[in-house]
């Protein structure tokens, strides 16, 4: 018997066939979020996160099973802030796709196509159960996932303007510049104040170890996606933001660990799956957050969806 081992899909081979594409994404990892507040239907212990002081870095370990869309898959994503300095992206990672009936790896892919989107899209669905508005898009941060989720949040509110600030001006300047060549009414600013000023959606993505984003800025009723992880996971948004929305996040069970610092406030905090399951309402009148921690599942389906696309595309 030959066996010519695993497939290997590269990131870019993922982005020039265009094998995540948004319209089937962004179900997927709905369908994801609501399954995870769903007792039976996903397995995904909490990640494996090994910080790395002396080097500045991080390595995480994800794995989890996804009944639904029969995914089983595992990946090893590294967090470097710094590697910018090097050329390099700060988030890498490799996502092993699994045979679920006999534990064969079946493909092996580079993580960063699947992390950049994934992470959008949820912010995307998210967006949608906790909000109404769609007129301003503020975003924090002009790096990897500012990127996506301008296009992603775009793609699924259109808005009529995308605003970017960036602590060192010249990204915001850029972002806003490619923006603005696909036709976008994009404006860069100095002020984070000015930028989420009356702004509907905020997003944050950035390294911030402290915070950047306060809570006397943000209009009634306005949605913030708070997706990066400086020190930790809440290190972008000031206690009074979080003292003064509706908090959720992707998985209680990682947010037992990776929040302990918001619930040690006191805070409560809910699973989107339940508000997409309607198993729990939104207030949507009301400021709310999505604590974006990003989840295992989330790359194990991306990983399957994936894989599905390329079969159709050499058959
Ligand atoms: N929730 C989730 O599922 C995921 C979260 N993340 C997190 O999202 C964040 C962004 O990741 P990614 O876009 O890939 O990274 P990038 O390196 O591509 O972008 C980082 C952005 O943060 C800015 N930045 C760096 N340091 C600081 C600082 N001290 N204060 C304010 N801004 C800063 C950078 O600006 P400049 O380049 O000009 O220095 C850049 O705009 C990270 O925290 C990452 O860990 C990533 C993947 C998934
Ligand atoms: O979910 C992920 O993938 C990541 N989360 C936090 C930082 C690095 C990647």
């Amino acid at each position: 018997m030959t066996d010519s081992g695993p497939l290997y899909l590269t990131d870019e081979f993922i982005r020039n066939n265009k094998l995540l594409k948004l319209d089937k994404l962004i179900p997927v990892i709905q369908n994801a979020m609501a399954s995870v507040s769903k007792n039976d239907e996903v397995i995904q212990p909490p990640r494996t996160i090994m910080n790395i002081p002396s080097l500045n870095g991080a390595l995480l370990s994800m794995p989890a099973f996804c009944k639904y869309d029969d995914a089983l898959a595992c990946k090893l994503v590294t967090a470097y802030p710094k590697n910018a300095d090097k050329g390099l992206p700060s988030v890498q990672g490799t996502v092993l796709l699994f045979d679920s009936t006999t534990g064969k790896v079946c493909a092996i892919m580079d993580g960063i196509e699947i992390t950049t989107w994934r992470t959008a899209a949820a912010s995307a669905v998210a967006t949608k159960y906790l909000h109404n508005g769609t007129a301003v898009l503020a975003i924090l941060g002009s790096g990897t996932q500012a990127r996506s989720h301008a296009e992603t949040l775009d793609y699924c509110f259109n808005f009529q303007q995308i605003r970017i600030w960036n602590h060192k001006y010249e990204g915001a300047q850029t972002l806003t510049k490619e923006l603005t060549a696909k036709g976008k009414n994009a404006v860069a600013y100095h002020s984070v104040e000015e930028c989420v000023q009356d702004a509907d959606v905020i997003v944050t993505a950035t390294f911030a170890s402290s915070p950047i984003l306060k809570g006397k800025w943000i209009k009634p009723g306005a949605h913030i996606n708070a997706v990066g992880a400086g020190i930790n996971h809440h290190s972008e948004l000031d206690v009074d933001l979080y003292k003064l929305a509706c908090v959720y996040t992707d998985t209680m069970a990682s947010a037992e660990t990776e929040l302990k610092g918001l619930l040690e406030e006191g805070m409560t905090i809910e699973e989107v799956g339940d508000i997409i399951n309607g198993t729990k309402s939104a207030d949507r009148g009301m400021i709310t957050v999505f604590q974006s921690l990003g989840m295992a599942v989330e790359d194990a389906v991306s990983a399957k969806l994936i894989y599905e696309e390329y079969k159709k595309i050499k058959k």
